[in-house]
């Protein structure tokens, strides 16, 4: 199974949202990273078949999602950003309508609601109303609708928003039980949620592919660059007009900072082994959530 955008674009008017992207996924977890306004969601939204692109395609074995139709659907699962849900429904009786809107036979449905909602932690609360749900908890019944189908494609946007780190920690092991025979594609724009998880990350920069890659891989782009230094406040206000800074940690009267640079920014700076953040603020500069 081989999915393809070929160069995927999308307008607003005169805004390019998402321009030319050319990506092929086969089986595996792949995290879309990028600032807010990258174009992870119009990108998305375009794969799934809700947005019509301004050029370009996306295929599936060679066909176009438009030409597939429900076929389509049929092997998809998509969990958009906002999830649109009714308060009161109950937990079950929710996934029970949008399985009846999928066309799923109730037996069926029935049968794998149960495993979803205890996959994701829910079962005890299946007869509780939407309404009395945390945000995580109405994240968690948006990833369980999106597996109703068993999907072989499943595009998630944003999943992780709102999860505390005991729902995040579960989340990433759901993923790496489902990602076995699936494509699973993950939006964010936080780094510590596809550093576990994906075993691909693609780096989206105004609406364009900066890179694609491995993490280890994905690293090695800024191998020499990450630099550790120990700085006063004055000079620490100095160098983050000069550059991209990392973690800051203040000791005391001074601050330990990481610093992502072509060349040694101090003199008592050290080099360090990156990270994928170090990666993601040398693409994308300044600081992230
Ligand atoms: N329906 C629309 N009409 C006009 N502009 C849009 C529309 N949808 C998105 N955009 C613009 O396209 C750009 C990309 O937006 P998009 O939501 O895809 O980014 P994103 O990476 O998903 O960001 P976020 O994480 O904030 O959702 C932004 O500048 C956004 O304002």
């Amino acid at each position: 199974m081989r999915l393809r955008t070929q160069n995927l674009t999308k307008n607003f008017g005169n805004r390019c949202a998402v321009d030319h992207v050319s990506l092929n996924f086969e089986r595996g977890v792949y995290g879309l990273l990028g600032p807010n306004g990258a174009g992870k969601t119009t990108l998305m939204r375009m794969m799934v078949g809700v947005l019509p692109p301004s050029s370009g395609k996306v295929t599936l074995d060679g066909v176009t999602i438009g030409e597939l139709g429900a076929k389509y659907r049929d092997i998809l699962g998509y969990m958009p950003q906002e999830v649109g849900y009714y308060r009161d429904f109950t937990a079950k009786r929710f996934l029970q309508y949008l399985g009846a809107l999928k066309g799923l036979d109730p037996k069926y449905a029935n049968r794998r609601i149960d495993e979803l909602l205890d996959l994701v932690g829910l079962a005890d609360v299946k007869n509780k109303k939407l309404g009395q749900f945390s945000g995580g908890m109405i994240r968690r019944i948006g990833i369980a609708q999106a597996l109703l189908n068993d999907p072989k494609i499943l595009i998630l946007d944003e999943p992780t928003a709102g999860l505390d780190p005991n729902e995040r920690i579960r989340f990433k092991n759901i993923l790496s039980e489902l990602s076995e025979e699936r494509i699973v594609i993950l939006s964010t724009h936080i780094v510590s949620d596809v550093q576990s998880i994906a075993g691909q990350v693609i780096l989206l920069k105004e609406g364009k592919v900066v890179n694609c890659d491995t993490t280890e891989n994905l690293r090695h782009m800024v191998e020499g660059k990450v630099w550790l230094a120990t700085v006063t406040h004055r000079e620490l206000n100095e160098l983050k007009r000069q550059f991209p800074i990392g973690n800051v940690l203040q000791r005391d009267d001074h601050f330990e900072i990481r610093i992502v640079s072509d060349s040694k920014p101090l003199q008592n700076a050290t080099a360090v082994e990156p990270s994928l953040e170090d990666v993601f603020i040398y693409v994308f500069g300044g600081q992230q959530e």
